[in-house]
């Protein structure tokens, strides 16, 4: 069976709304489950001056305010409910929105271990139509990296375990220092 989603899903308070029981992860040892509760207790991975960031930033009244938290493997993982307003194709996610999320789930296998870098490359297989305003689950692993690159992978699942899309994609790490002193709009997130 793939990672994913058991199917006896259950809410299980505010912040993991619509959870499942357990998670299906992948460890070095195998296949394993975890509960879900155990998932609200890690660190946030979200970077503290990027609160306005579309993807994670819970400041953001208009972006996708993701949630993400990291397994003991390395392996990034969210849960995502997808509001009406992100639609594409009648009833389902518009596709920029699709490799948004791929694209925010990559990046925070990086932020796991305290790296910051930017996407530089990215390839989206959109293999299913993703409904809005279900349950849908979201992981990440970081795959290589050689110097500044960083090779990370992505897979979007329903509910019921089928993998509806992926990504790939290279990211390069930065300074993050000397990315704000070249960025005026940067300077003004953090005032
Ligand atoms: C903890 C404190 C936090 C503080 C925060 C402060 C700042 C945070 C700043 C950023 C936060 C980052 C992420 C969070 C944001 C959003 C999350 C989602 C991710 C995104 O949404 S992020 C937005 C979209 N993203 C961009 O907006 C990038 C625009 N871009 C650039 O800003 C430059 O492009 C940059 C900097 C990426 C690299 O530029 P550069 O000049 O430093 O690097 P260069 O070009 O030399 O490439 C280096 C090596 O990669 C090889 N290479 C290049 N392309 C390749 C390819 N396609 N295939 C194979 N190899 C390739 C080269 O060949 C070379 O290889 P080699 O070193 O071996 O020669």
């Amino acid at each position: 069976m793939p990672p994913g989603i058991l199917r006896n899903s259950l809410s299980i308070g505010k912040v993991t709304l619509g959870f499942p029981a357990r998670l299906l992860i992948r460890t070095k040892e195998g296949q394993r489950t975890v509960p879900s509760s155990k998932l609200d207790k890690g660190e946030p991975l979200t970077h503290t001056a990027l609160h306005g960031c579309f993807g994670c930033g819970q400041h953001n009244r208009t972006g996708l305010r993701l949630r993400f938290y990291v397994d003991d493997t390395g392996q990034i993982l969210s849960t995502v409910r997808l509001a009406g307003r992100f639609e594409g194709p009648p009833g389902h996610a518009h596709g920029g929105i699709v490799a948004t999320l791929l694209d925010e789930a990559m990046s925070k296998t990086n932020r796991a271990q305290n790296i910051v870098a930017m996407t530089r490359h990215m390839e989206v297989d959109y293999l299913r139509p993703v409904p809005l305003r279900t349950t849908l689950q979201l992981t990440a692993r970081h795959l290589s990296v050689e110097g500044r690159k960083h090779h990370c992978a992505a897979e979007l699942r329903n509910a019921a375990g089928e993998l509806l899309a992926t990504g790939k994609a290279l990211f390069i790490a930065i300074d993050p220092a000397r990315f704000q002193a070249s960025k005026p709009s940067m300077r003004a997130m953090k005032s």
